[in-house]
């Protein structure tokens, strides 16, 4: 079967500007991601899981067409991505909504993008906000809203013009314990509903065993797959309760194994580049004090 979503030996690095004081400013390459390959199936509910700084963010950003790789491709339906596109919907962990728009009208910017009339946009809207539990508050205004509710109206403005894949850059990332676990659930049950290919990232290994049919484990900057993971649940909707499960607990050692040393080595590098950052900083003073 082909895949939705082909990820085929995406590099990506970014040069950044070194402030040296007295000596020419420099560029350096920072490798961000480096030979990543993955491939996502149609409906497919796929978790990318990895330290912080290991490229995740940048995935996604390649991923909704913001960014080129430097060399690889990512192909959707066997095309080459050519820059952001509403087959693409994405939400992000900042609800991106905007402050002076209802829930209403929220959900009806992209269908407005995409030229569908106004009696149709209205009545997708309203399904689609039915659809993430939002009935009754089509009026309100993103402030009268609690996080998790903006988050639902994030979902519902990306699904509503229909894209083929949904990206989702840490969505539940900014919510409290209990608001997440719901969202976590009701996307699960979005998903059922709709059948959407789904790339989720987050930094949360519950999460990601909770809702990923496949996980991606990455490894530390310069990002890489590690390993992905089959998540073996048929009924994840299901009323019992399966993070309670052993093989839940079992999934979650797993992936904390091959996670924990890539979280030293980006805790680590974090470091090294906070005492860089430090002494760059001094020779920028050494060299404007040299000045005077
Ligand atoms: N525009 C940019 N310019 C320079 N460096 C960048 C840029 N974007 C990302 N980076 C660097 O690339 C690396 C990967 O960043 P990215 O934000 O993708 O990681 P992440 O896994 O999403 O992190 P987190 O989980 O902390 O959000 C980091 O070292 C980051 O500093």
């Amino acid at each position: 079967m082909t895949a939705k979503i082909s990820i085929q030996h995406v590099q990506k690095s970014f040069r950044i500007k070194r402030n040296l004081g007295h000596l020419a400013e420099n560029t350096q390459p920072i490798s961000a991601l480096q030979d990543i390959n993955l491939d996502v199936k149609q409906g497919e509910f796929m978790v990318i899981v990895g330290p912080s700084g290991c490229g995740k963010s940048t995935l996604l950003d390649l991923l909704a067409g913001l960014t080129k790789p430097n060399s690889g491709q990512i192909l959707l339906d066997n095309k080459p991505l050519a820059g952001p596109n509403l087959d693409r919907g994405i939400v992000f962990q900042q609800y991106a909504l905007f402050p002076w728009k209802t829930t209403l009208q929220n959900v009806e910017f992209g269908l407005e993008a995409k030229g569908v009339g106004k009696k149709e946009r209205r009545e997708i809207a309203q399904q689609h906000i039915e659809l993430v539990g939002l009935a009754g508050f089509e009026n309100r205004f993103p402030h009268e809203l609690s996080g998790g509710m903006k988050q639902r109206v994030a979902i519902a403005r990306s699904l509503a013009y229909d894209p083929e894949v949904l990206l989702m850059d840490e969505p539940f990332a900014a919510l409290d314990a209990q608001t997440r676990e719901t969202l976590q659930s009701e996307l699960l049950r979005i998903w059922e509903a709709t059948k959407k290919t789904i790339i989720f990232i987050t930094h949360g290994i519950e999460e990601a065993v909770y809702l990923g049919q496949r996980v991606a484990v990455m490894t530390s900057r310069p990002g890489r797959i590690k390993k992905v993971i089959t998540i073996p649940f048929e009924a994840r909707t299901s009323e019992e309760d399966l993070r309670a499960k052993p093989e839940f607990v079992q999934l979650r050692h797993e992936i904390w194994d091959l996670l924990k040393d890539e979280v030293s080595r980006a805790q680590e590098q974090e470091k090294t580049k906070t005492l860089k950052s430090f002494s760059n900083g001094k020779s920028t003073l050494k060299g404007v004090a040299g000045d005077g």
